[in-house]
């Protein structure tokens, strides 16, 4: 059985010791598990919790990379290689190359911390974010 845990430390945020069994009453899930340092194949116990996630159909807010998606080459070719299918993808700083493989609803950049100078010397093309905005919609 699934046990809620309460953490004592940092933003106090309770968390489960194992995947929750009833994933379908969730509404949506936020999808952080990995991101650019990720290099498949994936190893266990990661590619059954994708699996358990992928098939749950839930509706994805995916944290810079999905998770099982190569940083450059997106998701696996075999598609019976587990990943996470954004409903909504947040890049930060700036899209990696596998936001091209983005197929979900909405598209997203936050990260609006990159200096000018920063930006120039390694010719990163960041759009203007409006006002004071932190994020804006990419698609
Ligand atoms: N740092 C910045 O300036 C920015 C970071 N951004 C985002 O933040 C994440 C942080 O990434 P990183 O700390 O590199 O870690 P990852 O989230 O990519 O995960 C690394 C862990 O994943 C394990 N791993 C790797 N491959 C596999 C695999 N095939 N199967 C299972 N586990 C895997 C890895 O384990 P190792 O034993 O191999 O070390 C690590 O534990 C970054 O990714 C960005 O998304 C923003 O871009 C903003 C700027």
């Amino acid at each position: 059985m699934e046990r809620l845990v309460k953490q004592t430390t940092l933003m106090d945020i309770p968390y489960f010791e194992s995947l929750p069994s009833n994933l379908k009453e969730f509404s949506f899930g936020v999808d952080a598990i990995f991101g650019f340092s990720f290099k498949p194949p994936i190893r266990d116990p990661f590619g059954d919790i994708l699996k358990t996630l992928q098939q749950s159909k839930l509706p994805f807010f995916c944290i810079d990379i999905p998770s099982g998606w190569h940083v450059e080459n997106g998701p696996p070719a075999d598609c019976d290689i587990p990943s996470i299918q954004p409903d909504t993808l947040i890049s930060l700083t700036a899209p990696k190359l596998c936001a091209k493989h983005f197929q979900g609803r909405a598209h997203f950049l936050g990260g609006r911390f990159v200096p000018e100078k920063l930006a120039k010397k390694y010719s990163l093309n960041l759009p203007q974010y409006p006002q004071s905005n932190g994020f804006l919609r990419l698609q």
